[in-house]
This record gives structure tokens, sequence and C-alpha cells, in this order.
């Protein structure tokens, strides 16, 4: 390791620009950690005893399968359905890892959020990349920033803002409407000559749901335009600086993590850690303009102010004023960095997620007509001004935003690893390779836990036989009385999308009700079809899922479907 190290430095700056250089340095970097950290560590693991696939490789283990071969959540569903509820596979460098759907380990592992914690060199890798914010911060630090959160997520927050989802979505549809009516692109490939339907067009659902969801953050997180609708090139400085930290943090750099565990790689320019650079700086400069702001207008608030339609309810001032809450003491209370990373850690938390989740949304309408119907007919005898209430007593439209949220939900696994040894319970005992009932897994220290978001959510014991099939009405009324055949410690809607216990998704209720009144707009405006052409959407790993059409993989992610406007 050390003559590794030593090395870097001679090596010089050459190097930066070599990205495959970058690439052998870190793998040997990692491999050389990985090794020190085996010998450290010999016991053997219990791990090694549990049922599971045989590795693929020495290196790279099942890690390899579980990336990149398949669909995100695929591989590990595969194995999970052959092998058993509770099973190992192989992952970096001969060390194993654990993946189940047992639902009473996985209750432990929710409910006990701080014995159970991030991976540490991710966690430091986003960490550098968007500041010590929540999605970040373990333990202590974690509960401390969560009390001063939760308020500014609550209910009213929520209901405060449907009117501002509602709106950028009409911005969004008047654009749609402008390329019906001109015939101007609205994807990055040009329509091929059966797709070319009167009175239809080729769009790009995941570009609109893209720009449409960075406004709505814009507006909601810091009260700003962050034009990303406009046509005119006038988007926002910060807009731009939090695409830059995202891209960032969802590409899964070996430079980046190497970096890390050896801090004096930072001392190799990159191009990526100059952007982020860039991207924090000019994050900075507005944010402090921004805070200064939002606290002026707090303080003339609290002189008496123009009441409470003028109070500003963007989640930065709820921030601030939920931190200026006199039960805090005085180490509770978040410092203005902290605050500044929440706001980062919204932006990238609750953009891609949410933009690629409702393009899905809208792929399913196209393929599911009589669906698309049904909620046609639901949101059209509405009037136009639904209201957060109005809109979560739609039946069919918040059983087709479960049903997309647990098929089509953007997270398919998280990993966690055990701060301490333990034992983990378990609902139904497996037995080991060498024939031992276990009714509990030893797990050490650090061992890599695999939480299969995308085989809980269809797991036939919950949802029953059809759990893989797309059908919204296993959540009407009659249907969803009889209630799910098993307890999901999720936070919302028995699924694991959101996550649960004392880590969930902070910005759940808000991405349910954004999503049903994004829909609720563009389900009343036009109607979706799949291209003629019928081009194969593949779903690819990106930390979240993104769809990619096969042979435009160069064009990055898209969704582009047929839509027409309804009269
Ligand atoms: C459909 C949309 C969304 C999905 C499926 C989703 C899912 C998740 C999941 C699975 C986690 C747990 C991650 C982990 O612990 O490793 C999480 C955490 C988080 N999410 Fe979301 N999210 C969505 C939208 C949002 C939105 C709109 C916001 C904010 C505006 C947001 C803010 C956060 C934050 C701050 C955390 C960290 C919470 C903590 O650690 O205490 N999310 N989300």
């Amino acid at each position: 390791m050390s003559a590794a190290m030593l090395a870097l430095p001679g090596l010089g700056t050459h190097l930066a620009d070599l990205s495959g250089a970058h690439v052998v340095i870190a793998l040997l970097l990692v491999l050389l950690s990985s090794l020190y950290l085996l010998h450290r560590n010999q016991r053997r693991s219990a791990l090694s005893n549990l049922p599971g696939p045989p590795s693929a490789s020495w290196v790279l283990g099942n890690a390899g399968e579980m990336l990149l071969s398949g669909e995100p959540g695929t591989a590990a569903a595969r194995w999970l359905a052959e092998h058993g509820g509770t099973i190992s596979y192989a992952s970096l460098l001969g060390t194993r890892g654990l993946a189940t759907t047992d639902l009473v380990a996985l209750a432990h592992i929710t409910r006990n959020a701080y014995e159970f914690v991030k991976p540490r060199n991710a966690n430091a890798l986003l960490g550098s990349i968007l500041g010590d914010g929540i999605l970040t911060a373990e333990g202590s630090a974690h509960r401390r920033q969560r009390r001063v959160l939760n308020p500014a997520f609550g209910p009213g927050t929520v209901r405060a803002f449907v009117p501002a989802f509602l709106d950028t979505t009409r911005t969004l549809a008047r654009k749609w409407a402008g390329v019906l009516e001109n015939g101007t692109r609205a994807s990055y490939t040009l329509a091929k000559e059966e797709d070319k339907v009167p009175g239809a067009a080729k769009i790009d659902v995941l570009r609109g749901m893209n720009e449409l969801t960075l406004d709505v953050l814009g507006t909601t997180v810091f009260g700003v335009d962050f034009g990303a609708l406009a046509d005119n090139g006038t988007r926002h400085e910060l807009a731009q600086a939090y695409g830059d930290m995202a891209a960032a943090a969802y590409r899964l750099d070996p430079l980046a993590l190497a970096e890390t565990q050896w801090g004096v790689l930072k001392l190799i320019p990159s191009k990526r850690r100059r952007m982020v650079q860039r991207a924090h700086a000019t994050a900075a400069r507005h944010g402090a303009q921004l805070l200064s702001d939002a606290r002026a207008a707090l303080a003339a608030e609290s002189k008496g102010g123009d009441g409470d339609s003028a109070r500003r309810k963007d989640l930065l001032s709820l921030l601030l004023r939920a931190n200026t809450d006199a039960e805090l003491r005085a180490d509770q209370r978040l410092s203005d960095d902290e605050v500044l990373a929440q706001m980062t850690t919204f932006l990238f938390a609750g953009h891609e997620t949410t933009a690629g989740v409702l393009a899905f949304a809208l792929a399913r309408l196209a393929e599911h007509q009589g669906v698309q119907d049904k909620l046609f007919a639901e949101v059209e005898g509405v009037g136009d001004e639904p209201d957060h209430d109005t809109l979560n007593a739609l039946p069919y439209l918040d059983a087709f935003v479960r049903e997309v949220l647990r098929l089509d939900g953007p997270v398919t696994e998280i990993l966690r690893e055990p701060a301490r040894d333990v034992e983990l319970p378990l609902a139904s005992p497996v037995v080991g390779r060498d024939g031992r009932t276990m009714a509990s897994i030893h797990l050490r220290k650090g061992d890599e836990i695999y939480i299969p978001i995308y085989s809980v959510n269809r797991s036939e014991a919950v949802w029953g036989d059809d759990a893989k099939l797309f059908n919204p009405e296993r959540h009407v009324a009659a249907a969803a009385a009889k209630g799910p055949g098993a307890k999901v410690p999720g936070v919302w809607g028995n699924l694991l999308s959101f996550y649960g216990g004392a880590r969930n998704c902070v910005g759940y209720r808000f991405a349910v009700v954004e999503m049903k009144a994004i829909l609720f707009v563009l389900v009343r405006s036009f109607a979706f079809a799949p291209l003629p052409s019928r081009p194969r959407v593949r779903r690819d790993w990106m930390i979240v899922v993104r769809p990619v059409v096969e042979g435009e993989e160069g064009f990055g992610p898209q969704m582009p479907l047929l839509v027409t406007a309804r009269e």
C-alpha cells in the first residue's frame, strides 16, 4: 500500500488526463486495501455458510452481475428465488455479502438504523460532493439533523406546495402543446418514418420530467425559478451547479472512491474534481445570498410582516424557522453550512428519483391503455385547481401511483453494514451449506448487507401470485381491504421504495403528492402511446434506475413516447 502511495506523486500530472491509468491505479489501491482488510479479518464469516450463487470472479465476486448483467435488481432477485430468501453472495476480493427478503431481518435493520450504517467509502464520497447533509450523517448527527428537518417535510408543508406542483406542470404542458402545434423537436433522436403520426409527436418524456422536477425543486426548496423548462437558455447558475454535483455523485468513479481511502490521491488533478469544485464555489456564492435573503424575510415576518399569505414557505425558510425553534438547545441547531448541505441533498435525493419514476409512470400509461382511460375518466371530472386533499381522495390515481412506486421505484437496493458484531434475527430459519439450521445470522462489524428493495416490492408472500404483474387494481378499495399478505417495514404503502425506520425518505410525502399533481395535469392534457416502431427500452443502473433505448445508448437516458393533445 505504502509503495503505491509513494509512487503516486512521482507519476505526476501526466496521469491526470489518462482515465485508463486512473482506473488501473484506483483498482490497484482498492485491491491492496481490501487484501489488507481481509488479512486483518480472517476469521471465517458465518456468511460463507449461507446458500447462494457461486462467485463469478475472485476480484469482483458477483458484483459485476449485480451491477451490469440484466436490469437493476434482477440478479439478486434470481438468486433469492433460486436459493431461498436469505443468501450470501461474493462481494469484492473474496468477501461475502448478505442479501435477504426476510421481513423480520429487514424490520430489525430498519428499526435499528444507527446499528446498521451506510458503507463508509460510498458515504465519504457522497459527503465530499453534497457536504455534511442528512443523507450521509450517521448516529447522533443524523438524529439532530432529522429533528430539524422533519417539521419542514410535514403534511402542512406538502399541502402548501400543491399549487407550485400544478403550476410548474402547466408550464411543461404548454411547452408540449407547442411541440405538437409547431412540430418542434422534443427528443434526442429524430422520429422514424413509422413514428410520424398525424396530430401526435415523439416526445422524450424523461427529459420533460427532468426539467419539470428540477423547476419544482427550485421553487419549493429555495423559492427560485431555476428556468429548466425555459427554452431560451436561461437556466439558473445554481441549477447548473447542482446538476454538475449530481452528475459526479451518480457516476461510480473508482478514483473518487479510492480517494476516500487515501486522501493523497486528491493531489492528482482530475476533470471531475475541478467540476465539483466549481459547482461548490457557485453553490456557496448563491447559497450565502439565499440564506441572508431568507433570514431577512423571516425577520420581517417576526416583526408582524404581511400576514400568513406573505410568509415564505420554501424549504430553506421552513428549515431556518424550525432551526430557531425555542425548544432546540444551541447544540441541536444546524450551522449555516449544514443548512446549505441539506439543500444540496434535497436536490440530489429529490430530483432524479422523482423524474425517473414519473417517466416510467407515463410509459405504463402508454402500455396499458385501459389504465390510462380509467385514470383520465377519474381526473377529468375534477376542477382545474385540486388541493392536496382532493388529489389524495382520488382512488385510482392513488392506486396507480402505489403500483408505479412498487414496480418502477427508482431505488432497487440499499447497502448497509453492522456498526458492530450483531445477531440478525430471521422469520424463516436457513439451512446452511454444512446442514445446520440457523434461526439467526451472526454478522460481523462491516459485513456487507444488500437490501433488495426490488425483490421485496415484488414478493409473492406480500402481494400474492400476481406480484410481478402491473395491476393498480390491487390497491383499490375492495382488493386492498383484504390487505397485503405480510407487513413490510417500509414507511409508505407497504413498500420498501422509500425505505423505513429512522432513515426513511424524509421527502416521501412530498414525492407522492408531487407525482399525483403532475400526473393529474398531464393525463388531463395529453394521451400517451408507445411509438409505433416499438423501441426497446431497457432499465440501466445509474445509482437510480434510468430508462435507456437499446441501440441509442450514446444519447443517454431517455423515454420517447407518442404524445397527443386531448381536446
Ligand atoms: C419517488 C421519489 C423518491 C424515492 C423513491 C426516494 C427514495 C428514498 C430512499 C430509498 C431513501 C433511503 C436511502 C438510504 O438510506 O440509503 C431516501 C432518503 C432520502 N430522501 Fe428520498 N426518495 C424520493 C424522493 C425524495 C424527495 C422529493 C426528497 C426531497 C425533496 C427526498 C429526500 C430524501 C432525503 C433527504 C433522504 C435521506 C433521509 C435520511 O437519511 O434521514 N427524497 N429516499
